[in-house]
């Protein structure tokens, strides 16, 4: 059993096997700017929303929505009770910490793969499934008392914000009405991100850059920044706003919209005076789900053809690649006549 950061006390360096090499650690981008060109996008505004969203997630990738019909409070409550699942006891902490895949609720440190990694993640993790909400809630954390009832209510209201936004993006694309709105969206995966302070941020990373192997991600952020995308090849830090979640588009989406709406790479850097917390819900398929690059989208010149595949076999993939999309999408060309 690993010993999870958050129970590190009082670290004073950066131990040797979390430091990353100098060309994938953060360096001097640690501290770039917020970057004001990510669209922030309000819901209420129903004027041209389905365009901004398209734009947004062409350009970027990446987008922020305002007005989203989630009150902050609560937004506020079940960030609070995240944050207090890693202000648990250690043997609490460490009863529900598992290397076994098959617990449907884990709590573990750095990434799944620990033990085969090269260099550790400065962060923990608390991840679980929440949709079907009846099928998995009875499995999630007990502690905090109001853990499953207000994370079960919050994350039904995220998985309609998922629908609503995936709406806009079908029409946005052409696709008929309610092209996302079965076995595409079969899942939902909550995980929920720890980064306690580190004492040298610059050679650090909590997340090293990734794409999300999902449709979109719906990304809560506490007040404390970290999230950087690449934009043009240069990192952006993306500002949190309280009262907006962050939309990413997922690589599952690049490969449907067949390389219209881009998937971009992005990471969580550390920081030496704040703990950071981050709450991703993946709008997923569910396991068995075929995808297909959508008929109705005409082939971009640049974007390899695909040839059909089970959701579970494209994570397999997805996971042997190790971040080499070009490795990736080899993998999942449609055989040549
Ligand atoms: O902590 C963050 O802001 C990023 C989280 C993220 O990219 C992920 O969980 O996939
Ligand atoms: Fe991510």
């Amino acid at each position: 059993m690993e010993k999870l950061v958050s129970n590190w006390s009082n670290i004073q360096s950066v131990p040797e096997n979390y430091i990353f090499p100098p060309e994938t650690r953060p360096g001097e981008d640690l501290k770039v700017p917020f970057s004001h060109s990510i669209p922030i996008i309000d819901l209420n505004d129903r004027t041209n929303t389905t365009q901004q969203i398209i734009k947004a997630a062409r350009e970027f990738g990446f987008f922020q929505v305002i007005n989203h019909g989630i009150p902050l409070n609560e937004m506020k409550e079940t960030m609070s009770v995240f944050k207090q699942v890693f202000q648990m006891p250690d043997e609490y902490k460490h009863s529900s910490y598992l290397d076994d895949d098959l617990k449907t609720c884990k709590i573990f440190t750095s990434s799944l793969r620990y033990e085969t990694e090269k260099v550790h993640l400065w962060r923990d993790s608390l991840r679980h499934p929440s949709h079907p909400l009846e099928q998995w809630q009875h499995l999630w954390p007990q502690n905090p008392i109001t853990y499953r009832e207000c994370v079960g209510n919050f994350s039904v209201k995220i998985k309609d914000l998922g629908s609503r936004i995936l709406d806009l993006i079908s029409e946005g694309l052409d696709l008929k009405c309610g092209y996302f709105d079965n076995d595409l969206t079969g899942s939902m995966i909550i995980s929920v991100n720890h980064y306690p302070p580190c004492p040298k941020p610059s050679l650090t990373l909590g997340l090293p850059k990734h794409k999300d192997p999902y449709l979109i991600t719906i990304l809560m952020q506490d007040g404390v920044s970290g999230l950087q995308v690449l934009k043009d090849a240069t990192w952006v830090a993306v500002e949190p706003l309280p009262h907006a979640f962050v939309i990413n588009i997922g690589h599952l989406l690049e490969i449907i919209s067949k390389g219209k709406l881009i998937s971009a790479e992005h990471r969580a850097v550390t920081n030496s005076s704040h703990t950071r917390t981050s709450a991703a819900f993946f709008i997923a398929p569910s396991d068995d789900c075929l995808i297909e690059p959508a008929q109705d989208i005409s082939d971009e010149n640049d974007h390899p053809i695909l040839k059909s595949f089970k959701y579970k076999e494209f994570l397999k993939e997805f996971f042997n690649a190790h971040g080499d999309t070009d490795l990736l999408l080899k993998s999942l060309e449609a055989p040549k006549n």
